[in-house]
């Protein structure tokens, strides 16, 4: 699978670590930085990846900040994201399930680096059901195209 990964500076640890993992399990992973410690703007860092899910350059995209909230926000600026802040298993994976994630929004400040080395291997690894969870997020789609403008 092809995935943009993007993080803040309170991300950055937690980005390093995840990136490697999905390279070692064979993943070809972009990673748009931030590439220092230094106190960035999550936003930028946010656009790059969802632009790069919107324009199809990758299969999925994965976020971390403090709570993964201003992620979710910017990313789901972008024609075809569907992002949120993601917090536990269960939630992971019903996102993959029911909504078709594509962007995966991590709080590096909430959870233990296992917790959320184990929510990523499971939002990785779950397949979108389709079916009646289709025609929802086909609808979803449709009210983008009236809202949003590029
Ligand atoms: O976007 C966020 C909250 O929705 C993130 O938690 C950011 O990482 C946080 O706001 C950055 O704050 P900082 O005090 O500048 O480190």
């Amino acid at each position: 699978m092809r995935i943009a990964i993007g993080s803040d500076h309170r991300g950055f640890h937690l980005k390093e670590k995840l990136a490697s993992i999905l390279r070692s399990k064979g993943h070809e992973v972009e990673d748009v930085g931030t590439a220092v410690t230094e106190s960035v703007d999550y936003p930028d860092f946010a656009a790059l990846v969802a632009r790069k899910v919107s324009d199809q350059a990758v299969d999925r995209g994965i976020l971390i900040c403090g709570t993964g909230i201003g992620m979710a926000i910017t990313a789901n600026k972008f024609p075809h994201v569907r992002a949120a802040p993601i917090t536990d298993e269960v939630t992971a994976e019903i996102s993959r399930r029911h909504n078709d994630l594509n962007v995966l929004c991590l709080p590096a400040d909430m959870l233990s680096p296992r917790a959320v080395e184990r929510m990523v291997e499971v939002w990785v690894d779950t397949d979108f059901e389709g079916g009646r969870h289709a025609r929802r997020v086909d609808k979803i789609t449709e009210i983008e195209k009236h809202t949003l403008q590029e």
